[in-house]
């Protein structure tokens, strides 16, 4: 798998997501399709998307016990897509049981599966009021990080802020994948742990919505995040 950016594809219908990608000449790009589009349109969606050759992270967020993921993860699988996810909260056995369900069906050539550490909607705040984990946020990710090697997964989901110490912890060989990606003074919205392309040097993988799909030039958007990236990429690795 090459670095790139996922477009996360977060529109009401079909029609809607492909005019969008149509319109904007975003031919083969990465693309996300998670629940909003995926509960609407189903696999046939996702089958569309392949033909057109875009490599696809199809973001449903499993989090249930393990004998229910084990068998989502099975139908899953089929749709041979790029990347799948599930929420590392879920634990140990659930992520395993994802795992297997991925491989009993399609063996090595699964889609990577990756695991949700903490929401980069979540803050710390949140993390101690509301969840009621009483662990700064970086050391959380860094352990549910760890949770998800030793249960055989490919990655993790986490903000740009937590990349760095995934690496450190986990190796470089483990992928980083990172949403709440805002273009510089583009609205925080929702997210809470966000950061522009440029401060992602430890991330094998952007997701970006709103900052390119609302754009009033969503192309231009996704190249100059692009840019913004991969500048960053050369100056840390050469
Ligand atoms: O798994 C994800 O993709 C995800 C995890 C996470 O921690 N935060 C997060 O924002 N996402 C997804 O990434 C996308 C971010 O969208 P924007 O905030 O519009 O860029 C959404 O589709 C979210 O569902």
């Amino acid at each position: 798998m090459k670095s790139s950016i996922y477009i996360a594809l977060d529109f009401e219908t079909k029609d809607e997501a492909l005019d969008f990608l149509n319109q904007n000449e975003l031919h083969e790009v990465p693309v996300k399709v998670g629940m909003q589009l995926f509960y609407k349109e189903g696999p046939s969606f996702i089958q569309s998307l392949k033909e057109k050759g875009h490599p696809i992270f199809l973001d449903l967020k499993l989090h249930d016990i393990p004998n229910t993921v084990y068998h989502a993860m099975k139908s899953l699988a089929s749709l041979e897509v790029d990347l799948v996810n599930v929420h590392a909260s879920g634990g140990l056995e659930m992520m395993k049981a994802a795992k297997e369900g991925l491989e009993d069906t399609c063996g090595k050539q699964a889609s990577k599966l990756i695991a949700v550490t903490q929401l980069t909607s979540t803050s710390e705040e949140v993390l101690s009021n509301e969840l009621l984990i009483n662990q700064p946020m970086d050391q959380v990710v860094r352990s549910y990080a760890q949770m998800a090697q030793k249960a055989g997964l490919d990655g993790v989901v986490s903000s740009v802020w937590e990349a760095q110490l995934i690496k450190e912890s986990c190796g470089e060989s483990f992928v980083t994948v990172t949403p709440g990606i805002r273009l510089i003074n583009d609205a925080t919205q929702d997210q809470k742990r966000i950061a522009t392309p440029e401060q992602a040097s430890h991330s094998d993988f952007l997701v970006m919505g709103r900052s390119i799909t609302t754009s009033r030039n969503p192309k231009k958007a996704y190249e100059q995040a692009l840019k913004e990236w991969k500048h960053e990429y050369r100056q840390t690795t050469h």
